[in-house]
């Protein structure tokens, strides 16, 4: 059995393994692959020093073992292999490449050096496909690498002695097998482990994939958009033609339309069950998969942030991923795959001098540009994520499950619990300000506001939006009233210009102290996180602060706002169900409590995203 559909495309192939390694041989079968056993004969003597990486050099020497196998045969029988492949495992510590151990001192070397501390074993592979064109011999070569890292507990000499003594490390790189004996000297991997045992099965396998399913244009285009690489993994592949080299998908690109939607079935073949003719396969649902592999784009910008990627490249000039991968502090084939997936995501610019920020990137994704999004992404890795594998739960119970963020305020995130800590605090100011300083612009010019001479933002966290209401009405006088953890962190998030001295911020609980006297009171994005009770009990407050004629500005995400496509409803709906106190509420709720609190009058206009924008006037009681 063929596990692995994409192997399938080998079987018919005179497949040639170029190795003496027994784990090599015993990976490969154990996947059902049917192959025959030459060992390379190449001296793995490459001058190590020549090459940039450990890696390199790793992938150099399995494409030289792979060659010469593929030479030997085609000279000594002209029965040309079709496939061989090739492998070198090295294992690297501190900048050294270790091989296998020429005797008991050198194993003993080796296994002192990695004592204690992680080290990283490379496998380099290389896929060499064979054909003999009027009896000369014509290669291409396909290769790749795969690093795994280990970690060796504190080692005492004489149990490295008993290993040593035990014969296990002299054909192994570094001096160990982690498959046996050596398996007890580690305390942990990360990676593949069947790399370290010498073949990166997985990897292969994509590798295949890669070679025999090339993605079409379209979804390269769309992947350079919006997802990441089609290429990312071989499960969902079917293999109805194994043995031959067609791609499996079908020629239209025809995306998740649901059975029936290709309208180009076969006229006279028997239709099945789900609506498909035998002789037709369903459309390829490239929309679907590339849906399930949504979460991995999220996650591979969170990851590109944390480690601060793009603050490394905010400069003009490309640089290379070795570089990158030093001033990060991470592994260099690591790093070399997260700056490919984000030039895939559009995230970054990649040619032969390296890699760069995009301006998009430039503008949102370093950490302390004026419109930057790290804190609000970093938020999202830090609690979202975690949230959202509660959403099951979520649904089945109906119940809130925690902490929601999307579009919320540094009130509501505040009184959530785990946020402690001064450095959660400022991430979530930092993560608000984000927010607020993308929806700012439409929602302070909703409506003209030119009568009011001085204005509220109750919950206005580090007054994005006051400076834009201060920039707008230049008459205007805006108090930003937040609690005294949110007041503490606003003058990091403060820019020079000439509306800033008519916002000041003052530090109080809405609920509990006297509101500052205004004519104009905002609650913008604080109304969804509350239940009904609290929404009352605020809006009392500020009516009862409020002389006749004022105004109260309501800005809120609502269901029914004019332009919701711009943010996808779905993800607010989910959101506000994992929410633990606030509820969602449509344009009619919101104007309802407005009029309920002696607010008039009620004006609406679109705020952008999603947003809409509610202006009612007191009256007089
Ligand atoms: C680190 C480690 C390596 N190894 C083995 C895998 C490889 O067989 C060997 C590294 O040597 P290689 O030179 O990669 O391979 P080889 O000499 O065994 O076979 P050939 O050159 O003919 O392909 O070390 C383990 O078996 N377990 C381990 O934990």
């Amino acid at each position: 059995m063929v596990l692995c559909p994409v192997l399938g495309k080998l079987l018919q192939k005179r497949v040639v393994l170029a190795s003496a390694s027994p784990r090599r041989r015993e990976i490969l079968s154990n996947a059902g692959l049917r192959f025959e056993v030459v060992p390379s004969r190449f001296k793995e003597k490459l001058d190590k020093a020549s090459f940039p990486t450990p890696y390199a050099y790793a992938v150099e020497t399995a494409r030289q073992k792979a060659l010469e196998v593929a030479n030997r045969m085609h000279q000594k029988d002209l029965r040309t292999p079709d496939v061989v492949i090739g492998a070198d495992t090295i294992v690297t510590v501190s900048g050294l490449i270790l091989e296998k151990p020429v005797d008991k001192q050198d194993a003993y070397r080796m296994l002192s050096r990695l004592n204690g501390k992680e080290h990283s074993v490379c496998t380099g592979v290389a896929i060499v496909h064979c054909s003999s064109k009027e009896g000369q011999l014509d290669t291409e070569v396909s290769e790749f690498y795969e690093e795994t890292t280990v970690k060796f507990s504190d080692l005492s000499e004489e149990l490295l002695w008993e290993y040593i003594h035990s014969g296990e490390p002299m054909d192994k790189a570094g001096g160990y097998g982690i498959q046996a004996l050596g398996g007890m000297l580690v305390e942990y991997i990360q990676g593949d482990f069947l790399n370290v045992v010498g073949f990166p099965l997985n990897h292969f396998c994509k590798k295949l994939v890669e070679l025999y399913y090339p993605p079409r244009r379209e979804d390269l285009r769309r992947a350079r958009q919006d997802s990441i690489p089609p290429v990312d993994s071989f499960e969902n592949l079917s293999d109805v033609e194994a043995g031959h080299s067609e791609p499996a998908h079908g020629e239209a690109g025809r995306g998740w339309d649901g059975p029936g939607a290709g309208g180009d079935q076969q006229a006279g073949s028997a239709p099945k069950a789900d609506g498909y003719r035998t002789a037709e396969p369903p459309p390829f649902p490239a929309d679907l998969l590339e849906l399930i592999d949504g979460f991995k784009a999220s996650k591979a910008l969170f990851t590109a942030c944390k480690l601060k990627l793009f603050d490394v490249l905010k400069d003009e000039v490309p640089q290379k991923a070795v570089d990158i991968a030093s001033k990060v502090d991470a592994s260099v084939c690591g790093t070399e795959r997260l700056l490919d997936v984000c030039a895939t995501l559009g995230l970054l610019e990649k040619s032969d001098r390296g890699y760069r920020n995009t301006e998009s990137s430039n503008l949102y994704l370093v950490s302390d540009g004026e419109h930057s999004l790290h804190d609000f992404i970093m938020y999202n890795d830090q609690h979202t994520w975690n949230l959202f594998t509660h959403l099951e739960s979520a649904v089945r119970e109906g119940t809130n499950q925690g902490h929601g963020a999307l579009g919320r305020k540094a009130q509501d995130l505040f009184q959530d619990g785990p946020l402690q800590s001064k450095e959660d605090q400022l991430r979530c100011v930092g993560a608000t300000h984000g927010l607020a300083k993308l929806t700012a612009r439409p929602a302070a010019t909703a409506f003209d506001l030119s009568r009011f001479s001085s204005a509220c933002d109750l919950g206005g966290c580090t007054g994005a939006l006051a400076r834009e209401l201060a920039r707008e009405y230049p008459r205007l006088q805006v108090t930003v009233f937040d609690l005294p953890d949110v007041i503490e962190h606003v003058s990091r998030f403060q820019r020079d210009g000439p509306e800033t001295a008519r916002v000041r911020f003052l530090a109080g609980d809405f609920f509990r102290d006297s509101l500052p006297r205004a004519e104009l009171y905002v609650l913008s994005g604080v109304l969804h996180g509350w239940p009904d009770d609290r929404v009352h009990a605020l809006l009392r407050r500020v009516s009862d602060g409020a002389g006749p004629g004022a105004g109260l500005l309501l800005v809120e995400a609502v269901p029914d706002a004019e332009d919701r496509e711009a943010r996808p409803g779905l993800a607010r709906c989910l959101d506000a169900l994992l929410r633990p106190r606030g509820r969602e509420r449509s344009l009619a709720q919101y104007r309802r409590l407005l009029e309920q609190h002696g607010f008039g009058d009620v004006q609406v206009a679109p705020a952008g995203h999603g947003l809409a924008a509610l202006l009612g006037t007191r009256v007089a009681p």
